[in-house]
């Protein structure tokens, strides 16, 4: 069956998929596979699958924000994904998880509009702790830069408004930092009965004023994003076993 946002056949979707914001990131992850073919290449989604290491998996880009990434998510579910994991960037709350470290979320704050109107308030967005931990694993395993696991907010703003963002508030209950997509990973793969994880790079501060000091495009975060997709992938083998 032909996914009408994703344009990919179901036919076509293995059990394990990698997602990520970037179609570029996409691009770059697909390197890494085996036999790989692009899918399709529709809207902020481009899909590619291939094998890593004897595994089969997609790589889908969801783009920025939680309703286009919720579409992605869905139809990757739909066309038979059990596993999903993200491999995104986040700012971080904390200088001792500074640009370049990898966090892996295992639960995100649901500050976004989008999963308000998939599930009831308290409803909570939780890893599968299985993913949660291969990813972990696998991160730690790189033996790089700081690597952590704890709860991230999921945010839709991305430069602020007038209102304010309560960072040092999310920061002051435990929270390692922010993106904009991972609550609403968890809340559809909850309610879709399938699991999922996510592994960030921090790429710098998020309670600085972003739209003065923002820039994501430096060789140490790149070296981090390099060191998250590795990890994803093992992750995505060691699960398969
Ligand atoms: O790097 P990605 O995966 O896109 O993740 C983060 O980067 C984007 C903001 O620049 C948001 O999508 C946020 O969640
Ligand atoms: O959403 C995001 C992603 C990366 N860095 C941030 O500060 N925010």
């Amino acid at each position: 069956m032909l996914m009408p946002i994703l344009q990919v056949n179901s036919e076509d979707i293995p059990e394990y998929a990698v997602v990520c914001g970037d179609p570029k990131r996409a691009e770059v992850i697909s390197g890494k596979l085996d036999d790989v073919r692009e899918l399709a290449f529709s809207r902020e989604y481009r899909t590619f699958v291939g094998t890593y290491q004897g595994v089969k998996l997609a790589v889908t880009s969801h783009g920025v924000g939680s309703p286009g990434a919720a579409v992605c998510f869905e139809e990757l579910i739909r066309a038979g994904a059990k596993t999903l994991i993200r491999v995104g960037t986040a700012g971080s709350y904390h200088a001792d998880i500074p640009a370049g470290s990898l966090v892996v979320s295992t639960a995100a704050v649901r500050t976004d509009g989008l999963t308000r109107q998939l599930v009831p308030d308290g409803f909570p967005a939780v890893a599968d702790s299985e993913v949660a931990e291969a990813l972990y694993e696998s991160a730690l395993s790189i033996g790089e830069g700081v690597v952590r696991k704890g709860i991230t907010v999921t945010l839709d703003v991305f430069f602020n408004g007038v209102e304010k963002v309560p960072h040092q508030k999310y920061k002051a209950a435990g929270a390692l930092g922010v993106e904009m997509e991972i609550a609403a990973l968890y809340v559809v793969a909850a309610i879709r009965g399938v699991r999922a994880g996510a592994i960030v790079a921090m790429d710098g501060f998020a309670d600085a004023d972003l739209a003065a000091e923002y820039d994501p495009n430096t060789n140490v975060v790149a070296d981090a994003v390099e060191r998250e997709i590795n990890a994803a992938l093992q992750a995505v083998v060691k699960l398969a076993k």
